[in-house]
């Protein structure tokens, strides 16, 4: 062919053959392919039309007559005795009627009965297995190598990574096999792999896989077989290479049950079918199947069952003419993304969404599709106006794959996961280490309300009994509840309406007068529960709203601490974060949430239908020790004035309006450095620093007011012990156990160590026993245990 082609034709096939060979390497070679199979299927079929116009074009180096790519990945090369062909592809077709959509089976199939003289042939039926060819050399009975396809031709010495794949058997089983016997099939990724492994790579920030056929590809071929091991691979027999020293059966059908009784595993899905009827049968009932099945399959294979018909028959350049590979619509397709947009689920998670324009991926139209998190989002890089691959297989979410920058538009911007939840407007916040963002606003945000409901009517938060899931489904679903305080305002008949309407969606037989008693008597109790639910305490209150971070053991921290509900709704972040085990994260999380308007309604709500608490007090006197103006001004952290300087400072002048009234020079001559005397005065002139620090100081003063002068005898007799529970006791459950020795004041820790005062031991005590015995910290019974509950509580 001319450098300089003379016609159009010569050069889009120049232009065609390059894009294809590229697209070969990328791959077969990189196993990180640029484009999706459609579009590179459409390529190949333009440069064949164009060759079969013009038989000039063909020549023996066209992409058409050669298979796959000869790889260089640093394997030995293998030389197949027998050469590992591709598939001719049938797809569907615009037209009437099923000869018409697939009429390149049916000419598949006609050519066969003209060729062999035969009415209706049977043909063994297949998944087509999108992963990667391999061909697995036994001899006598022991497996000895195992190659990749490659160019057909030569493929790659893949044996040690082939050994780490379960399914192929080392050793053949049972017996007949020939001495040497060369197994071919694909090894491939099962979704479930492919899913944990990407839902690995994401957590930890690292690539993840595009497909599983990359996935499947790219862990086969790695230098170092350790890595395959850790990649879980699966493999399914289809066909056999060389065979010597021994017969198969006749037909393929039969040789793949030959295989099965030799260990190999063969899909459940292989059958036999006669004539075009039964292969588009066939074609249908694998379509339907198709999003059931635990791995991707790309089409159905149908092979000419009878070696001696396959002989007939012969081959093409790069396929055999008595087998054809019957496409389904592809999983993955390219589209553009018309925005990203954030989803909230129902416990809050923020999850990047693609908003796409509308593609027909595997059958369905696909206009969303998941991004995962936003470091996912980084990674891949993508934009708004970007071209992506999506991919929809199986059950799983549509979900984008890759960009394609060289598609990308000008003025394009990264994108970043925005402040605030699109539903509710609370802040989206993320916890340390975790690729997840969440939205504050769980107690409002209507994404939320479900679960937000469930967590409140918890056996460990408000303990309201019966509100279980189906029912709070159609509480939330029928509009009766839209926050927690709602279901204090449910009648008796709200309760009936709202089951009848949840039956009738559940499509339930209609109400006889003995059902209608049992519903009435349901409705009864949960009123008498939720009203049951209105006497509690502040921990388990706290711990119903479902502020972020605050789990039990906060709830009571802030309780024992503040006192009051009163109190802790109005402390700022900086005094929160002076109580114990309560960092930074965890204050912004408790004050952000208490001065949200609408959690502020929702709490008022809850108070104003009747919720008291039995155990509300004054502040804990243990404040007077934290509170002064030296931790006032430490939390300010303010440039250059230091623990030593805050201490002075705080000793001389006790209060924060002293402190301004003083002044620097006054700071230096108490004993301040100057250079921190400048800072502090620096930092005191600015409005935006003094504001904040006289709240703090306002809601400081109020907490100390608060705090009992004398406090009586101590409430807390076994304040400064920490107790280790392990094994079960004979009457007392955990939680009450350590309900009752921390309202005494002890500290319930989880793990033994040279601090623990004692542990108490029960039935099947574990591990936390041999530690105590280890660390010679005291073992209790129950009945210490309960003697020294006896004596404290009666006091207190
Ligand atoms: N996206 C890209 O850039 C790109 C580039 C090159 C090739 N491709 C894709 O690769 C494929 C072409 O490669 P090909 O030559 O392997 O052809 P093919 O995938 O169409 O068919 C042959 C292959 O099918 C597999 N197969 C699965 N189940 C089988 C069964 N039951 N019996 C026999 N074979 C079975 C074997 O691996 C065999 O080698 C196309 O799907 C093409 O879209 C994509
Ligand atoms: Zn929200």
């Amino acid at each position: 062919m001319s450098q300089n082609p003379a016609h159009e034709w010569q050069a889009r096939a120049l232009e065609l053959r390059e894009k294809i060979e590229r697209a070969n390497y990328r791959y077969h070679v990189l196993d990180d392919p640029e484009i999706t199979d459609l579009e590179y299927d459409r390529m190949l079929r333009e440069l064949e039309s164009l060759e079969e116009a013009h038989p000039a074009l063909a020549t023996s180096d066209s992409p058409m007559r050669r298979v796959g790519a000869r790889a260089q990945g640093g394997f030995a090369e293998v030389r197949h005795a027998i050469p590992m062909l591709s598939l001719n592809n049938a797809f569907e077709q615009e037209g009437e009627g099923e000869r018409e959509r697939f009429r390149e089976v049916a000419d598949f199939e006609r050519r066969i009965e003209q060729t062999l003289d035969r009415r209706s042939p049977v043909f063994s039926v297949e998944p087509k297995l999108d992963g990667l060819a391999i061909s697995l050399r036994y001899e006598d009975g022991i497996f000895m190598q195992g190659a990749t396809r490659g160019d057909g031709e030569t493929g790659e010495d893949v044996t040690a990574n082939l050994r780490t794949v379960r399914a192929i058997p080392l050793r053949l089983r049972g017996e007949g096999w020939p001495r040497v016997l060369e197994v071919r099939g694909e090894v491939i990724m099962l979704h479930k792999d492919f899913e944990a492994f990407n839902a690995h790579a994401r957590a930890a920030g690292e690539k993840t896989l595009a497909n599983p056929r990359n996935g499947a590809a790219g862990s086969l071929r790695q230098l170092d077989p350790a890595i395959t091991a850790k990649r879980k691979l699966s493999f399914f027999a289809y066909a056999v290479g060389e065979v010597q020293g021994g017969d198969l059966p006749p037909t393929h059908s039969k040789t793949l049950a030959a295989l099965r009784e030799w260990g190999f595993p063969v899909s459940p899905e292989v059958g036999t079918a006669h004539g075009f009827d039964g292969l588009i049968k066939y074609y249908q009932r694998i379509g339907a199947k198709r999003d059931a099945l635990p791995y991707d399959i790309d089409g159905v294979v149908y092979k000419l069952d009878d070696y001696a018909g396959q002989r007939a028959m012969g081959f093409v350049s790069r396929a055999p003419r008595w087998a054809i590979a019957h496409k389904f619509p592809a999983q993955e397709q390219t589209t553009t993304v018309e925005a990203i947009e954030i989803q909230i689920g129902r416990t809050g998670a923020a999850t990047p969404v693609a908003r796409l324009a509308p593609v027909q991926v595997a059958g369905v139209t696909v206009t969303n599709a998941t991004l995962h998190n936003a470091d996912q989002v980084a990674r891949l890089d993508v934009r708004v106006g970007d071209t992506v691959i999506v991919r929809r297989a199986g059950d799983v979410i549509p979900e984008v794959v890759r960009v394609m920058p060289a598609l990308r538009p000008a003025h394009t911007h990264p994108w970043h996961m925005p402040s605030h939840c699109p539903v509710c407007g609370s802040a989206l916040l993320r916890e340390e280490g975790e690729a997840a963002w969440r939205c504050s606003g769980g107690l409002i945000c209507p994404a939320q309300r479900k679960e937000a409901l469930i967590h409140f009517a918890a056996r460990r938060a408000m303990d309201i009994e019966g509100i279980g899931e189906r029912f709070v489904d159609a509480l939330v679903d029928f509009g009766y509840v839209h926050t927690p305080a709602d279901l204090y305002r449910l009648t008796l008949e709200d309760f009936l309406e709202m089951k009848r309407r949840a039956d009738e969606r559940d499509g339930s037989t209609p109400e006889t007068v003995k059902q209608g008693k049992v519903a009435t008597k349901w409705a009864e109790n949960l009123i008498e529960a939720i009203e049951a639910s209105k006497r509690t305490t502040l921990p388990r209150f706290l711990f119903g709203l479902g502020i972020m971070h605050i789990g039990e053991s906060t709830a009571k921290t802030l309780a024992a601490w503040l006192g009051s509900l009163a109190m802790i709704r109005r402390m700022p972040e900086t005094i929160l974060r002076v109580l114990p085990d309560i960092g930074q994260e965890v204050a912004a999380s408790i004050a952000g949430f208490f001065a949200q308007e609408g959690n502020q309604k929702v709490v008022d709500a809850l108070l104003a239908a009747g919720i008291e608490f039995a155990d509300e007090t004054h502040p804990s006197p243990k404040l007077r020790g934290r509170l002064d103006l030296a931790v006032l001004l430490d939390m300010a952290g303010i440039n250059k004035v230091g623990p030593k300087s805050t201490k002075l400072l705080g000793e001389h002048f006790r209060t924060l309006d002293k402190l301004i009234a003083a002044g620097a020079s006054h700071w230096i001559v108490a004993g301040l450095p100057s250079a921190a005397a400048t800072h502090l005065e620096a930092f005191l002139a600015d409005d935006k620093n003094v504001q904040p620090l006289r709240e703090a100081d306002a809601a400081m003063q109020e907490l100390l007011a608060a705090v009992p002068a004398a406090s009586a005898a101590s409430s807390a007799p076994l304040e400064g012990q920490t107790v280790v529970l392990t094994g079960t006791l004979p009457t007392l459950s955990r939680d009450e156990a350590k309900e009752r020795l921390e309202a005494l004041g002890a500290k319930v820790a989880g793990s033994v160590s040279k601090k623990t005062s004692f542990v108490v031991a029960g039935e099947a005590a574990g591990s936390k026993l041999d530690k105590a015995h280890e660390l010679g910290v005291e073992v209790w019974d129950e009945a210490q245990l309960l003697a020294l509950l006896a004596r404290h509580e009666g006091a207190s």
